[in-house]
């Protein structure tokens, strides 16, 4: 059966996305979701996003990492999927979805997608890193040497060592650039890979460097590979509140396969 696709990226983070709103994908089909992510022998992205109906909000989201396997939230994936559902006429200008981690707001201007992620009461802090989850669980680590240091090797130590194993964790490096931008390289879990920028992670990055007093600031800027993101939010004791992630989302290209 031909499939039709459309191609998304955010800040470089690229995905396959596929309006299943009358349920033809096979969900299941692990070897299928990788070989169209698959840069040499299918279409090409760090993940694959299924768009479907849902009963009380205006769609539910599915995320595949380029492995094939369904995995936890994905804030570029989010993004990406808001601005294909507006291109579909699904949405006009403001989306309430959901996705693996539950509900999540979200507005659209020309390409810039705001999409509002999960609250954070937890952070845990250690000596050389910050772990927190943002959706995804996201290792989150100083490193000076951010434009050279070899972030596959690195990512995948840290990603594959103890406490994550092989349930795995997002790694991601950050340099401090000023008070309230930092510049963010990510290893992500599923690619396998370092990819152009991580939504989650750098919501991640943004309140490990508020929680452990890098910044003051609650609106921070954080330079990716791909680009440039912001977060904003809330600080209500130790909590993170009203949490949301800013960027660009854009169409590339669309085909059957
Ligand atoms: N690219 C994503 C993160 C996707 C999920 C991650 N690879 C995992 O499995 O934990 C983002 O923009 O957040």
């Amino acid at each position: 059966m031909q499939q039709e696709f459309f191609k998304y990226q955010g800040t470089g983070n690229d995905f396959v996305m596929i309006d299943n709103r009358q349920q033809t994908f096979d969900k299941n089909n692990t070897k299928q979701v990788a070989f169209l992510c698959d840069r040499r022998f299918g279409i090409g992205a760090d993940g694959l996003i299924l768009l479907e109906n849902h009963n009380e909000y205006d769609f539910k989201m599915v995320y595949y990492n380029s492995d094939g396997n369904e995995s936890t939230m994905c804030g570029n994936g989010g993004r990406c999927l808001v601005a294909f559902a507006r291109d579909l006429g699904v949405i006009e200008d403001k989306a309430t979805f959901e996705a693996i981690d539950g509900m999540h707001h979200a507005s659209i201007e020309g390409d810039i997608v705001k999409l509002q992620m999960l609250d954070v009461d937890e952070i845990q802090k250690y000596e050389n890193h910050v772990f927190l989850d943002t959706g995804s669980p996201h290792h989150v680590q100083f490193e000076n040497d951010i434009e050279t240091f070899d972030i596959k090797t690195e990512g995948a130590r840290i990603r594959y060592g103890a406490p994550y194993n092989q349930a795995g964790s997002n790694v991601n490096f950050v340099k401090k650039i000023t008070n309230d931008t930092f510049a963010v390289r990510t290893y992500e879990r599923g690619v396998e890979d370092e990819t152009l920028s991580c939504g989650t992670g750098v919501t991640a990055v943004a309140l490990a460097m508020h929680a452990t007093n890098e910044t003051k600031d609650s609106l921070i800027n954080l330079k990716v590979q791909g680009g440039e993101l912001k977060v904003s939010f809330d600080v209500d004791n130790e909590a993170y509140k009203n949490v949301w992630l800013i960027g660009p989302a854009k169409f590339v290209f669309k085909g059957t396969v």
